[in-house]
């Protein structure tokens, strides 16, 4: 929304038309966001939406096709990133980031990883000499700094404790807030993190929550976050800009966000038949009033930027005059914009009374066909099936409802099984596209190995 625009000297980051392509893919499309100064912005979207691609631009990692990413330093400087060596972007734009997958020297303690990430400071303070880190006064005084430095975030983290210890050794959720303590400990201005929840249970991301918050409220970095988990986005953030093929649905509030049509329609990954079924289920009865009568300007991204990007298509246009085809209605934010349209043309249409909403009478009493579904979930505990990329609440409780409660059962499928729910879910080909099964071993065998201490509900 425009109202999400703060003045340019508010913006920390401030990413204006950015567009990055691989060979004939799109993977972001005319972007457009800012993120205020001290505040946790959210970048939400589907799997393949172009999260990472969006931080790998912001870092350094990729040079954008087009676009510019300013960043705007306390001290009145500002960096366009897209021009700075990849090296120099945390060094002299401040900014620093996690990655999806852990990225710690698991064989190294806890102090040694903070030190390790401070290695640039503790040169320069030696004069980048041997003799310099004997003999030079100041290496010592960095050093202890160093050290200083390291204690105070080990102890924010609350991994003190464990200080001497292996990084390797933690559990999962505790080398989460090691990377971040280790981001910390480079003194960044703008903190990107890849998924710091995926994996956690609800103790771990409650702790996390509470870490990130810290960030926040006591020193002044700004935070960027890619995250799945929708009670962390919602509980933490300040603002949320959503992405769906590149291309930004929605952008404003936690609150407007979570009752865009088109968010929950892109984030659920629902089909469109579906999408009232899931607003319904969502329980927003303004939503759905909407989707008989047209769109809310209001809500969603209708005076955004995202609008100065175009409407959601299903071509995904390029400024050079590309384009690039996306699965025929591929896009669930252009199918609830193609049925706002449709119903308010439907002037005679009588609305149903809500009691008739319910899910069509073929899902609800669909025989069980997958072959290893239970009656019940083993000693009554579910697991998170939400935490397998792809599947959302809406369709954790359909897989309940037809028997599938544990990630061992998903690992287990067959192509029949798959064939199987991929009917109760309404998906085309999507279960193997995003590897539910693999990721489903991955979280069996962590859930096995942890003692199932993390996996359950
Ligand atoms: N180096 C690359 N080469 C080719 N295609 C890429 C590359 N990196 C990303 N893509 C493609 O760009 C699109 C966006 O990917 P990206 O990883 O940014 O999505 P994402 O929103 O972060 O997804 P997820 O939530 O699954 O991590 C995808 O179609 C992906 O396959």
């Amino acid at each position: 929304m425009s109202d999400a625009s703060p003045p340019m000297n508010d913006a920390i980051l401030h990413v204006e038309h950015l567009s990055m392509k691989f060979g004939g893919l799109v993977a972001i499309g005319d972007l457009s966001f800012r993120a205020r100064r001290g505040e946790i912005t959210a970048l939400i979207g589907p799997n393949g939406a172009g999260k990472t691609t969006v931080f790998n631009c912001i870092t350094g990692f990729y040079k954008p096709s087009e676009g510019m990413i300013t960043l705007n330093r306390r001290d009145g400087s500002s960096y366009l990133l897209e021009r700075l060596p990849n090296h120099e972007i945390p060094a002299r734009a401040k900014v620093a980031r996690t990655f999806q997958n852990i990225r710690l020297f698991s064989g190294m303690t806890l102090l040694e990883n903070l030190l390790v990430a401070q290695h640039n400071k503790l040169m320069k303070a030696s004069g980048y000499t041997v003799l310099g880190l004997f003999g030079f006064s100041g290496y010592r005084t960095a050093s202890a700094e160093s050290i200083d430095l390291a204690r105070h975030w080990l102890e924010k983290a609350d991994l003190i404790d464990r200080a001497d210890d292996p990084a390797g050794d933690l559990p999962y959720g505790a080398q989460r807030r090691l990377e971040i303590a280790r981001a910390m400990c480079t003194g960044p201005e703008l903190l990107c993190l890849d998924e710091p929840a995926a994996g956690l249970n609800p103790k771990e991301s409650m702790a996390l929550n509470a870490l990130l918050m810290d960030i926040k409220d006591n020193t002044g970095t700004s935070i960027l976050l890619i995250e799945h988990d929708m009670a962390v986005v919602m509980q933490i953030s300040d603002h949320v800009v959503v992405l769906e093929y590149g291309r930004k649905i929605s952008d404003g509030s936690p609150q407007a966000v979570r009752t865009d049509p088109r968010v929950i329609a892109a984030y659920l990954g629902v089909e469109d038949e579906e999408v009232e079924t899931v607003l319904t289920e969502v329980g927003d009865e303004d939503i759905i009033e909407q989707l008989d009568t047209g769109p809310d300007s209001a809500h969603g991204p209708g005076t955004s930027s995202s609008y100065l990007a175009g409407p959601v298509t299903e071509t995904v246009g390029h400024s050079e005059g590309e384009r690039v085809t996306v699965s025929k209605g591929a896009s669930k934010a252009g199918q609830v914009d193609a049925r706002s349209s449709a119903a308010a043309n439907k002037a005679a249409k009588a609305t149903p009374p809500k009691t008739s909403r319910t899910k069509p009478a073929a899902k609800q009493n669909s025989p069980r066909a997958i072959s290893n579904a239970l009656d019940a979930p083993r000693d009554g505990i579910a697991d998170r099936l939400a935490l397998i990329k792809g599947i959302g609440p809406i369709s954790e409780k359909l897989l309940n409802q037809h028997g599938i409660f544990h990630y061992d059962q998903i690992a287990a499928w067959k192509k029949a099984d798959v064939e199987a729910a991929e009917t109760y879910l309404a998906f085309d080909g999507r279960i193997a596209r995003e590897d539910w099964i693999g990721q489903a071993k991955a979280l069996a065998k962590r859930a096995s190995a942890a003692g199932k201490r993390g996996g359950r509900k």
